[in-house]
């Protein structure tokens, strides 16, 4: 029997997303996420695909350790446990690859020592990362076990768009650059993007705003990226869930020097109680839309904020790519939130862009255009696949190597 299987696991923060894939034909077997790693309230959903089963549980699970282990426990109720045979590796997401990766990556004691090395520019997601990868190793010892970063799209960027202007020598010695993440959903929504089009990944430009918890935004010049929102680490760019995205640097000596706050304690800050947390005390995009329907100004004030902020970046990457084929949204907002779309092209007329209403507010799970007939410039609901694109470069890099 050949081994067809990839099982794909993207740890997040607090959570795992997982799905078990065949490639023979793409097909997906199962699906889950663990939501809330390390609280009370833990939940585990798993659906089997074949069998349209869905089993859900609730209670607390400590970590991501304990999260993948829930996980197996739900694949083998299914007969699809990790001791399969046919099961031909196990796909990480890994979200900090630094200079170092810029292909997916079988993983051994080097690759995990470097992984780790770049814990400190990665902090709310290497770490998951990493307790992912051990438990599944411990696990599988035999399986390969493949690392896909979400820097990786991004180092084909020129050094105009990659390097802060502060200076070099300081820069290189610690490597303080702008690498970008959630490249992988970059990657895969420029050119679902371009499919939708009817065109080539080559012959189309595309400005691609992956809005999530964490949002970032990417300019695509013919299916390389040239530019993203994000830096050194996820904190740069759009305003997000939690983290502030740009800001003056001062504010941080200000807080520290004027406000006597430490610097874990800024870090913090600016991480986990900023973005529409911080500006209104919910940071899901549903919770917003529900206070500002009740007129509550200060959820409005963070939606101004975050749309302000948006706008920005869609014109700031419409005058780096010069000419835009598609804007495309995507992620838990992109891809949900109709008002968000609408109000972020909103006076956007004279750059050829507009959402029409219907094709606005219609829900579904294809990629779709929601511009007007005949519009300049496409905008575009392209819904984002991390796991199927991990597992494709996955079970590429296995397939090369057999
Ligand atoms: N139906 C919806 N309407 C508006 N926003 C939504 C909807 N569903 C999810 N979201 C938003 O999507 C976010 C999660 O996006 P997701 O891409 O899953 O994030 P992450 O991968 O960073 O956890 C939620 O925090 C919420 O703001
Ligand atoms: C890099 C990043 O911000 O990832 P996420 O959106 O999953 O938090
Ligand atoms: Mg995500």
């Amino acid at each position: 029997m050949t081994a067809t299987r990839v099982l794909v696991l993207n740890s997040g923060s607090s959570s795992v997303k997982y799905q078990l894939l065949d490639m023979r034909d793409a097909s997906r077997l199962a699906v889950g996420l663990v939501e809330r790693i390390g609280e009370q309230t833990s939940r585990l959903k798993h659906t089997c695909v074949t069998s349209g089963d869905t089993h859900e549980r609730s209670g607390p699970i400590a970590d991501h350790d304990a999260a993948l282990k829930a996980v197996s426990e739900e694949l083998a109720k299914d007969g699809l446990g990790l001791d399969s045979p046919e099961l031909a590796a196990i796909g990480h997401r890994v979200v900090h690859g630094g200079m170092f990766f810029t292909e997916p990556t079988v993983i051994d004691e080097e690759v995990l020592t470097e992984i780790e090395r770049l814990i400190p520019v990665a902090p709310l997601h290497n770490p998951a990362n990493l307790t992912g990868i051990r438990t599944a190793m411990a696990l599988r010892p035999d399986l390969p076990q493949v690392a896909v970063f979400d820097t990786a799209f991004h180092t084909t960027m020129p050094e105009s768009a990659a390097r802060y202007a502060i200076d070099t020598k300081i820069a290189d010695r610690y490597r303080v650059r702008r690498y970008g993440f959630h490249g992988t959903s970059h990657a895969y929504v420029s050119r679902a993007t371009a499919k939708l089009l009817g065109k080539a990944p080559e012959d189309v430009n595309v400005i691609v705003l992956h809005l999530g918890n964490g949002a970032s935004a990417s300019a695509v010049r013919g299916g390389v990226c040239v530019d993203t929102s994000m830096g050194l680490t996820p904190l740069e760019g759009l305003v997000m869930g939690t983290r502030s995205g740009d800001l003056d640097p001062a504010v941080i000596f200000h807080l520290q020097r004027v406000g006597g706050m430490s610097m874990d304690e800024i870090d913090t800050l600016l991480n986990k109680s900023s973005g529409l947390f911080g500006l209104c005390g919910d940071n899901d995009m549903r919770e917003i839309r529900r206070r500002m329907d009740e007129g509550d100004e200060q959820a409005r004030l963070a939606f101004e904020i975050y749309i302000h902020r948006l706008k920005k970046y869609i014109g700031a990457y419409y005058a780096v790519l010069g000419t835009v084929d598609a804007v495309a949204f995507t992620a838990g907002v992109g891809e949900n939130a109709d008002f968000v779309r609408a109000a972020a092209v909103a006076g956007l007329e004279g750059l050829g862009l507009a959402v029409d209403e219907d094709r606005n507010a219609r829900r579904g799970d294809e990629a779709r255009l929601i511009s007007p007939e005949g519009a300049r410039v496409a905008v575009a609901v392209v819904p984002t696949d991390e796991e199927m694109e991990i597992a494709t470069q996955t079970y590429a890099l296995v397939g090369k190597a057999a």
